[in-house]
């Protein structure tokens, strides 16, 4: 089976996954490994917008960034998620893709800001649009951010490539006895209070009706295999 099951997707980043072994920063091998995956999803003809956390770098901050006024730390983090965003449209150029970034932060000289037409015509010439700054608020989360934009470019579905291979009965990296879910409603998600992604995103996409399937970016393939409709990860479904 070679055909994608989506026309266009929006593919959610971890940013915590792009420092791999390192402490805090982007390593290049991860970023590589992440990109050579976009590049063959890209093969299969699927329109991709991303959207790339900044945990990487800002948890390097972090330690600074304690007893700080929280929208001020917010905005540290969305202009992480610019830092990242340009990082990841110079490899996926390297690679041959043709990539633009728009932020939902005014900084012209640095990225053009977000106009949906203009994204909207991006995807459709094939480019890859990379979404920086997360939505331009804070108190809200990149997992959010993918949410909304996904919602505005009319993907088919949120893809979130993060560190576990699905939505687990409980955060399966402080417990080992917790069992993976193959799917699961946004209402039990919500319910049960899993924090794989936050109630704002899961809530964001169940309004607009636009399903999530979470699953490892570190596994290799594994974002073609959910293109091609695959058993992969988990699916979050009305
Ligand atoms: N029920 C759960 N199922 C899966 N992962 C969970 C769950 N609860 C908490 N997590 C944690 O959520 C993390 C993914 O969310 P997040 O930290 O926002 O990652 P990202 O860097 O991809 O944005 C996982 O690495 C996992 O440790
Ligand atoms: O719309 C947004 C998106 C992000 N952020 C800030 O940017 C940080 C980095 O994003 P996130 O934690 O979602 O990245 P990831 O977990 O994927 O590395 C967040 O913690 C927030 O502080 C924000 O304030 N508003």
């Amino acid at each position: 089976m070679t055909t994608p099951v989506y026309k266009r997707v929006l593919l959610k980043l971890s940013g915590e996954a792009l420092m791999g072994e390192d402490q805090f920063g982007i390593n290049r091998a991860s970023i590589e490994h992440m990109v050579e995956d976009v590049v063959d999803a890209a093969k299969l003809g699927v329109e991709m917008a991303i959207v790339i956390g900044g945990g990487n770098i800002f948890r390097g901050v972090a330690p600074g960034a304690k007893g700080m006024d929280r929208a001020t730390a917010d905005y540290m983090g969305m202009l992480a998620t610019v830092i990242n965003s340009l990082a990841l449209a110079d490899a996926m150029e390297q690679a041959g893709l043709t990539a633009r970034v728009m932020s939902a932060i005014g900084i012209d000289q640095v990225v053009e800001s977000y106009v949906r037409p203009k994204a909207l015509q991006y995807l459709e010439e094939g480019k890859v649009v990379v979404f920086a700054a997360g939505t331009g608020n804070p108190f809200f989360t990149t997992d959010t951010a993918a949410a909304l934009r996904g919602a505005e470019m009319g993907a088919e579905i949120v893809l979130k490539a993060t560190k576990v291979d699905g939505v687990y009965s409980a955060d399966p990296m402080k417990d080992a006895s917790a069992s993976r879910y193959s799917h699961i409603t946004f209402d039990e998600a919500i319910e049960k209070h899993l924090e794989v992604m936050d109630a704002a995103a899961f809530a964001l996409c169940r309004d607009q009706k636009l399903p999530i399937k979470i699953f490892s970016i570190l596994k290799h393939g594994a974002l073609k295999r959910v293109l091609l409709g695959e058993d992969e990860g988990t699916l979050v479904h009305l």
